[in-house]
């Protein structure tokens, strides 16, 4: 019997490119020997038998086809990506949405994503290499409550650093996976002597990877890494918005130039960190883990308190970063309302220039209103997805 629920794929062509699509679909169903079962409320999804084996496929390893749950499509679908926008993901790894994301914006725009977890974003850097999205992403390991940095004009030149004198260090040549040994070293050193002086928190963001039209190519290092200054109007370009009420027009910093208008980052994703109660595939992992683990691993009231405090701070930063006008999606695969209602309460009381949003296509979808109107949640019993909350806002001048 053919269960659809955690046998998602995604093609990793942009879904509004029709030709082409049915004949790639024959060979992938031929080599799967299953039919593809189009989701017909998610345009590119389509649903493949559990029993069936993805990853030794030529299809898979090809990077054709990529395993994801159709909530969590939702979810990136939620944020209405269109091509030249600058999107951030704050919480990554290890990244299907930030694929997903990316095959939106196709060449177009800039993709930055954010993590805490090394380890996990590196399967970021790899996932995006292998699927040959990651042109206009760039990486950075950071703390995504404090994550400052502004997005860069995926527009602009791609400059080498011999434009700016090759001998310059400081320089961003083009990226390469391969560093020489003498490198690495310093990397590691560098990495050993922050986290020795900085708290988790308060580390400073790293830049694990840049694609050619990130927009990183040609920037010095002070140049990227220069943080957002809030008592700096000309440094901050987000308030400049406000200040000049001139609309979504901002300002960023290029290489050996002043600042230059870009369009800002109009979409956030904040699938923030949680219990993971609503994960089919996580809850799974109990019959392993042992079920007694449950209480502390999800009920337990101390640590969904210091989720929640999580989720509200990346939030919170997520919407700073945001611009006016822009949308930015919350999303958890928790099933409690602390995690969601509660998060997203929260928040509104403390941010007047946020505003709910209805989630387009949301009626078309088997999902269900959350306790707050305009909210919603996919209920693993109903929907044949995994469970996940969703909440988009907007930005609203103040
Ligand atoms: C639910 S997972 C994200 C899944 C991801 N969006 C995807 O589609 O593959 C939550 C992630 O949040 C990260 N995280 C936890 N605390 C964080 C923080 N303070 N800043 C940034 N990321 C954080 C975790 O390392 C984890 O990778």
């Amino acid at each position: 019997q053919c269960v659809i629920m955690g046998g998602v794929l995604y093609r990793s062509v942009p879904y509004w490119l029709k030709p082409g699509c049915e004949s790639l679909l024959a060979d992938i169903e031929a080599e799967l020997r299953c039919k593809l079962e189009e989701v017909v409320w998610l345009p590119g999804f389509f649903s493949i038998p559990p029993h069936i084996q993805i990853a030794g496929s030529k299809a898979y390893q090809q990077g054709v086809i990529y395993g994801m749950d159709a909530a969590s499509g939702a979810a990136v679908s939620a944020l209405d990506v269109s091509p030249g926008d600058h999107v951030l993901d704050l919480c990554a790894a290890p990244g299907a949405k930030l694929c997903m994301l990316s095959d939106l914006l196709g060449n177009s725009g800039s993709l930055t994503g954010v993590d805490i977890a090394r380890h996990r974003l590196a399967a970021c850097c790899t996932m995006l290499q292998k699927y040959a999205l990651g042109d206009c992403c760039r990486l950075f390991v950071a703390d995504g409550t404090t994550f400052s940095l502004l997005p860069l004009r995926s527009c602009m030149d791609i400059k080498s650093g011999a434009a700016y004198g090759a001998d310059n260090k400081d320089i961003f040549t083009e990226w390469t996976s391969k560093r020489s040994w003498k490198d690495r070293k310093k990397a590691f050193k560098a990495r050993n002597a922050n986290s020795s002086h900085q708290s988790q928190s308060t580390l400073e963001p790293e830049l694990i990877y840049y694609g050619r039209h990130s927009g990183v190519v040609g920037l010095c290092k002070s140049e990227l890494f220069r943080p957002r200054n809030d008592n700096e109007p000309s440094v901050s370009g987000y308030d400049r918005v406000c200040h000049l009420g001139a609309g979504p027009c901002m300002l960023s910093m290029e290489a050996g130039s002043a600042y230059r208008p870009f369009t800002g980052t109009k979409s956030v994703l904040v699938d923030a960190e949680c219990t993971h109660d609503g994960s089919v595939k996580h809850i799974q992992k109990f019959a392993f883990w042992g079920w007694n683990t449950l209480q502390h691993r999800v009920l337990d009231a101390k640590r969904t308190d210091t989720l929640m405090h999580l989720q509200l701070h990346l939030l919170t930063n997520g919407f700073r970063l945001l611009r006016v006008g822009g949308s930015l999606v919350y999303s958890t695969c928790s099933l409690t309302v602390a995690q969601n209602e509660h998060v997203v309460e929260h928040f509104l009381a403390r941010n007047s220039s946020a505003e709910l949003r209805e989630v387009d296509l949301a009626d078309k979808w088997p999902c269900k209103s959350g306790r707050i109107p305009k909210t919603i949640r996919f209920d693993p019993t109903t929907s044949k997805t995994s469970g996940l909350f969703i909440a988009k806002f907007t930005k609203l001048t103040t």
